[in-house]
C-alpha cells in the first residue's frame, strides 16, 4: 500500500457510547463486536478504499473518543476533514445535545466539511418504537437547518451504513469534480508506517 493517498478525510464525532467505533467496524469489515463496551482513547484510523461511479476514492476515517475528557483531542481530528459524521443515539436525547455541539464547532472552525448526522441503533426502535428519544421530525427540521443529510443506522443489523459511507464518497467526488486538484492535497500514507491500522488506542 506503500504512496497510496487518502482523498478525502472523514471525522466521526459524538458522544461517548453513541456507537462511533462500532458503525466504523460494520462499514469497514462487516462485523458487529459484541462484548463489554470499551471506550475509545484518543482516536483510531482506518482507510476504506471504494468505488464511485469507476472511480476509486480512499476515505480515511478518523474514529474520535466520544468522552468530553477528550474533546479537545477530537478538534485536532477534524482539523482539514472533507465530512464529519455526526452520531447521536436515537433512543438518547442528551447525545442529540451532543451532537449539535459538534455542529456549531464544525460550523465556526470548519467551514468546508460537509455535516452528515447519523442517529444510531435503529434496530433498539424495531424492538420499541417508545425508545425513541428525539422526535425524527425535529431532528429533520435541523438537519434542513443545518444542510445536512440524516441518516439512520444499525451497526447491529447494517442497516442504511454503506448508505451513508457511500454518500459521503459521492458528494467527495462530485464536489472534487467542480475543483482543480492540487498537488498537496491528501494525505500521503508512504509517510506512515502502516496504511491500514487502527492507529493508537481504540480499546
Ligand atoms: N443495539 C445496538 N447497539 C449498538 C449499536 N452500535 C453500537 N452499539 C453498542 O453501543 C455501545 C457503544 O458503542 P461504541 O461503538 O463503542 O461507541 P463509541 O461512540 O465509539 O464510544 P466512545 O469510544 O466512548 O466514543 C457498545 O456496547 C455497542 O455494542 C447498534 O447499532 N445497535
Amino acid at each position: 500500500m506503500s504512496g497510496q493517498r487518502v482523498d478525502a478525510k472523514v471525522v466521526m464525532l459524538g458522544k461517548e457510547y453513541v456507537g462511533k467505533t462500532s458503525l466504523v467496524e460494520r462499514y469497514v469489515h462487516n462485523r458487529f463486536l459484541v462484548g463489554p463496551y470499551q471506550n475509545t482513547i484518543g482516536a483510531a484510523f482506518v482507510a476504506k478504499v471504494m468505488s464511485v461511479g469507476g472511480r476509486t476514492v480512499t476515505l480515511g476515517i478518523w474514529d474520535t473518543a466520544g468522552s468530553e475528557r477528550y474533546e479537545a483531542m477530537s478538534r485536532i481530528y477534524y482539523r482539514g476533514a472533507r465530512a464529519a459524521i455526526v452520531c447521536y443515539d436515537l433512543t438518547d436525547s442528551s447525545s442529540f445535545e451532543r451532537a449539535k455541539f459538534w455542529v456549531t464547532e464544525l460550523q465556526n472552525f470548519e467551514e468546508n466539511c460537509r455535516i452528515y448526522l447519523c442517529g444510531t441503533k435503529s434496530d433498539l426502535l424495531e424492538e420499541d418504537r417508545k425508545k425513541r428519544g428525539i422526535d425524527f421530525h425535529d431532528v429533520q427540521d435541523y438537519a434542513d437547518e443545518i444542510k445536512a443529510e440524516l441518516f439512520e443506522t444499525s451497526s447491529k443489523t447494517g442497516q442504511s451504513v454503506d448508505q451513508l459511507f457511500q454518500k459521503v464518497a459521492e458528494d467527495y467526488v462530485q464536489l472534487m469534480a467542480f475543483q482543480v486538484m492540487t498537488e498537496d492535497e491528501g494525505v500521503d500514507l508512504s509517510q506512515k508506517h502502516s496504511t491500514y491500522f487502527y492507529s493508537c488506542c481504540h480499546h
